[in-house]
């Protein structure tokens, strides 16, 4: 009588046999042997009509093996249930018995489309990206833009979250963190922008690209222009308390004069931010009067009391007064509608400019949301990064949909020591703040704790 050890040489010697088989009779691939004008190949010459009744065959054969396989297959596993119990009895040993079920599932050796489904899976698995894909052909090769975006702001912790990110085995390096692309550099193009990420010639393995240009949320163009480009592309946005944020960037004017070889500052930081608001305050108020203007003449010329060639001017003596000025960012200012209707004056990126405007948060956000959802935008609290980098770095990570990774020791990035400002400019910008800080709690629906009292 047949004991296990036979019966599982047996069906060894049996499976090497069949599996030859397999070999030879290897299932039919499409396009392995016929073209797409159905004409011979190879040197066997053989007709398309002789494939096709060879490779019925083949499968019938295969569906006969494959039958023989899984009844013996079965009589083995039950071999191995029965017998099992009589070697539990030899060797005295106390040994579980094996819940087997009595209709065998489908295994690798059984069904060969099985090894083949699970090993497309496989690859499917490493080319899907929860990324948009954000590549595209150009002269054969792949031409990829960036995942994510880091916007902003300025002062914010931008430098020390792009430092760490860049040591993600999962995100392409870049040659620089700020690329200016879709605030100053857009008529480069995107070839002009690729060039600045690590490249990739196949899907497979690819790893995520994202850039960091503080000067992206204050834009008046940015938000329009990367709609246009990179619709789906994540956004990361950095917010620090906004009085703070307004002192480091004071600073580091200050510092980029110098390094820059140009004329130093002549204001104070209280100086500046007293204009500033002034100019802010105009620049609305100014737009206000435009409109109202505008609208009064529109009626005029359809009462017909004025002629609708004659030109229109708006004499604003506050207009006038900034004007002259010369400030770039007023006329940035000027230049944005959009901006007038949020009450917000976007500036330019010069550093000097918009130490109050850039710390107008929900002004900011409230007109980028013309283009891109909240969800679409993963905010960062600034004052979280020194208390929590970890849970920074691994929520960041989670929002992209890459591993947690071990960064090591954090160490603060691109720091600009100075003192403290004084208590009455303080005050003044904690007022100056409250509105705009108040709505942005509520359109996030988050209280970032800063100094609102
Ligand atoms: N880990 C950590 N903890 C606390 N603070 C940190 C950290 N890393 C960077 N920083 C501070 O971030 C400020 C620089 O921000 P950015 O890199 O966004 O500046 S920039 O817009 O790119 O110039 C700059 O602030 P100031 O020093 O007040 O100017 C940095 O000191």
């Amino acid at each position: 009588m047949l004991n296990k050890k036979h019966i599982i040489i047996l069906a060894f010697i049996i499976v090497t046999i069949i599996c030859y088989q397999f070999a030879i009779t290897r299932p039919y691939t499409p396009g392995s042997l016929t073209n797409t004008s159905g004409t011979s190949f190879g040197n066997n010459n053989l007709d398309i009509s002789e494939l096709l009744r060879l490779q019925k065959d083949l499968k019938a054969q295969q569906n006969e093996i494959r039958k023989q396989l899984e009844s013996l297959k079965f009589s083995v596993d039950n071999a191995e249930i029965n017998g099992g119990a009589m070697c539990e009895l030899d060797n005295n040993e106390e040994r579980p018995r094996k819940q087997k079920s009595p209709i065998p599932k489908p295994t690798f050796e059984s069904d060969p489309d099985l090894l083949y489904q699970m090993q497309l899976d496989e690859r499917l698995k490493k080319t899907y990206k929860d990324q948009p894909n954000t590549c595209i052909p150009s002269d054969g090769k792949l031409l990829c833009l960036p995942n994510f975006i880091v916007i902003g702001t300025m002062k914010s912790g931008t430098t020390f979250l792009d430092f760490y990110l860049q040591k993600h085995p999962q995100i392409a390096h870049h040659n620089k963190k700020e690329i200016w692309y879709f605030n100053s550099y857009y008529a480069n193009g995107i070839k002009w922008y690729a060039d600045h990420f690590e490249q990739y010639n196949s899907l497979e393995n690819q790893k995520l690209i994202g850039e960091a240009t503080p000067f992206y949320i204050n834009n008046p163009n940015t938000a329009p222009r990367m709609y246009a480009t990179l619709k789906n592309a994540k956004l990361i946005l950095l917010l620090r308390d906004p009085v703070e944020r307004a002192l480091s960037q004071y600073h580091f004017s200050l510092q980029w004069l110098k390094r820059n070889k140009q004329p130093a500052l002549q204001y104070s930081f209280e100086h500046l931010i007293a204009e500033e608001a002034d100019v802010i305050e105009t620049c609305v108020r100014g737009h206000e009067r435009y409109r109202e203007a505008f609208a009064e003449r529109k009626l005029a010329e359809e009462r017909g009391e004025v002629d609708p060639d004659s030109t229109f001017d708006l004499i604003d003596p506050y207009y006038q007064y900034h004007s002259e000025k010369n400030w770039t960012f007023y006329k940035d200012c000027v230049k944005c509608d959009k901006c007038f209707q949020n009450g917000i004056l976007h500036t330019s990126g010069h550093p000097t400019f918009g130490m109050l405007a850039k710390s107008l948060y929900y002004e900011q956000i409230d007109f980028w949301l013309d283009y891109f959802p909240l969800s679409q935008i993963h905010i960062i609290r600034y004052e979280d990064i020194s208390h929590y980098p970890e849970k920074v770095l691994s929520e960041v990570e989670d929002y992209l949909g890459i591993t947690h990774n071990d960064y090591g020791e954090f160490k603060p990035k691109n720091v600009v020591p100075h003192d403290k400002m004084g208590e009455e400019t303080r005050s003044f910008l904690v007022d100056y703040f409250r509105e705009s800080n108040k709505k942005l709690y509520k359109l996030l629906n988050r209280d970032f704790n800063w100094q609102s009292e």
